[in-house]
């Protein structure tokens, strides 16, 4: 598999659940850039982002990528907030096939509201409604820029998501790898 495929999109548009099944599919390394954060700190990224803030977070964020950079290729899923950083947007791009999993808001926000992982929240003194309305005001252009293919998802249960995925990547597996 000589090059990544990169999940990008927002908080519970699936990239942590699709990276692994199609890892599983493709028989290649799975990385999520979470948990590179959280190897790299040393401590949960709920912890980090209380201790430290944000820009502590991101910081880190962007090591992981770069290290990225260096290993052997796989499948990546990203953290929602990864595209705020213009180095980043490069470094994505470097990387390989970007796909953006494009979620309607109402799912997203039934699938954050549900969730039993303790996610940082990311606008203080709104809802969660308003915070996801305006992460994604903010960041649907960013996706968009990065990505070489918009999915767009919502609806879809994960196996009929991930038999896409694999239908939008198998034209490419002379660059990304046998794709069965
Ligand atoms: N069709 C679907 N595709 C992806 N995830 C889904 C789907 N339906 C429900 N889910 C659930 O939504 C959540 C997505 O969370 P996650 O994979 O952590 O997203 P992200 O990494 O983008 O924040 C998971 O709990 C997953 O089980
Ligand atoms: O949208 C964001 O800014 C964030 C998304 C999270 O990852 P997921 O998108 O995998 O939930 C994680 O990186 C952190 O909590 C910040
Ligand atoms: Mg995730």
């Amino acid at each position: 598999m000589p090059r990544f495929v990169v999940f990008v999109g927002p908080r519970g548009s699936g990239k942590t659940t699709l990276g692994h099944a199609l890892g599983r599919v493709l028989d290649a390394p799975v990385y999520d850039t979470d948990r590179m954060v959280e190897d790299l700190a040393g401590e949960p990224l709920s912890r980090l982002w209380e201790r430290e803030g944000e820009e502590a977070f991101r910081a880190v964020e962007s090591r992981a990528l770069e290290t990225l950079l260096t290993l052997s290729p796989g499948v990546v899923s990203t953290g929602g907030g990864i595209v705020l950083r213009q180095e980043n947007r490069q470094n994505l791009r470097r990387l390989g096939y970007v796909i953006y999993l494009h979620v309607p808001e109402e799912q997203l926000l039934s699938r954050l509201a549900s969730g039993s992982e303790r996610r940082p929240r990311l606008r203080q003194g709104v809802s969660l409604e308003e915070e996801v309305r305006q992460v994604i005001l903010e960041r649907d252009p960013l996706y968009r820029e990065v990505a070489d293919r918009v999915l767009s998802v919502g609806g879809a249960s994960i196996a009929t998501t991930l038999e896409e995925i694999l239908s939008v990547l198998r034209p490419l597996s002379p660059t990304i790898g046998r794709i069965p």
